[in-house]
């Protein structure tokens, strides 16, 4: 029968290395039994040593992705990833209000662990006014904290601060990752859910000491769009992708040379 299976969207880059990205998060959709369709904005070509190119795609392209996909899907949750400069930001906001794609989950890309850039400086401030007020959860990383909330974090009262200024530009539930960046306990990595309601979560996991950590963030943010899009609560979506995550980066996947992919294997259970 058409349209029973849950099916979810990422409006993503593509990273050839396979590690982050587009294919991070059909990987992680399918890992996590839900259907997963992509609009592509941008290609990177990359491997495990770093990136070497991108191309972002046209804006009419990805307005005719968009089209292809509500003329025949029922998509329950989305999620965004690379978006590379303003005009994708506005084609993505246009496209998003004007159909119906569930909840948005977004993954505000800015910079990746090794310092890549993903996204234009001048477009951060596009990003907090036409994205951030259709978030139903943003999942910022340290870094993407800090320049979002345009503040400069040491404690973990600036977490709290910094993720309610991202609420108060319109993000209803704020993950802010990477607490574990403060201080030098590194025995566990620590972020903050911080929900509509104002209850504040700390999800705490075992630090683990790897370069395999491509793509944690993509995977966490596919990971929670999967759940809600299956009928999970905010909290329940979050607190089993932090769980999720942290298994794929405990049993860690030798390939390429360099900085390696998490195993999305190990988040079936
Ligand atoms: N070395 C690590 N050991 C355990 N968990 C980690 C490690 N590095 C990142 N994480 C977790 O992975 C998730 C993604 O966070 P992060 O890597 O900061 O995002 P991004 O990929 O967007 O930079 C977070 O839940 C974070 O706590
Ligand atoms: C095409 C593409 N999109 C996103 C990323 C970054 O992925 P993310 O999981 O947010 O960050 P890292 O864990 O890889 O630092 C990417 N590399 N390529």
């Amino acid at each position: 029968m058409a349209n029973e299976y849950p099916q979810v969207m990422t409006i993503a880059g593509s990273d050839s290395d396979g590690s982050a990205g587009m294919q991070a998060d059909m990987n992680t959709f399918f890992a996590r039994e839900v259907y997963g369709i992509s609009v592509l904005t941008a290609c990177v070509a990359g491997n495990s040593y770093g990136i070497h190119a991108a191309q972002p795609l046209t804006t009419d392209f990805i307005d005719a992705e968009f089209k292809a996909i509500a003329d025949d899907f029922h998509v329950l949750a989305s999620k965004t990833g690379m978006l590379t400069d303003k005009q994708t930001i506005e084609t993505v906001t246009k496209n998003y209000k004007q159909y119906h794609f569930g909840p948005l989950i977004l993954d505000p890309v800015i910079i990746t662990k090794h310092g890549a850039m993903l996204l234009e400086a001048d477009a951060y401030e596009t990003l907090k006014t036409l994205l951030v007020p259709l978030a139903t959860v943003i999942t910022p990383n340290f870094f993407e904290l800090q320049k979002l909330a345009d503040m400069e974090i040491h404690t973990d009262a600036d977490m709290i601060t910094a993720a309610k200024k991202i609420q108060a530009m319109g993000a209803k539930n704020v993950v802010a990752k990477g607490a574990h960046h403060i201080g030098g306990d590194l025995k566990e990595v620590k972020d903050l859910l911080l929900l509509e309601s104002g209850e504040k979560v700390w999800l705490s996991e075992p630090y683990h000491d790897t370069e395999h950590i491509n793509g944690t963030g993509d995977a966490l943010s596919a990971c929670i769009t999967a759940e809600i899009a299956k009928g999970q609560s905010i909290t329940v979506a979050v607190t089993t992708a932090k769980k999720l995550v942290n298994q794929a980066i405990e049993h860690e996947l030798a390939v390429g040379h360099k900085y390696g992919p998490i195993n999305i294997w190990q988040m079936r259970v």
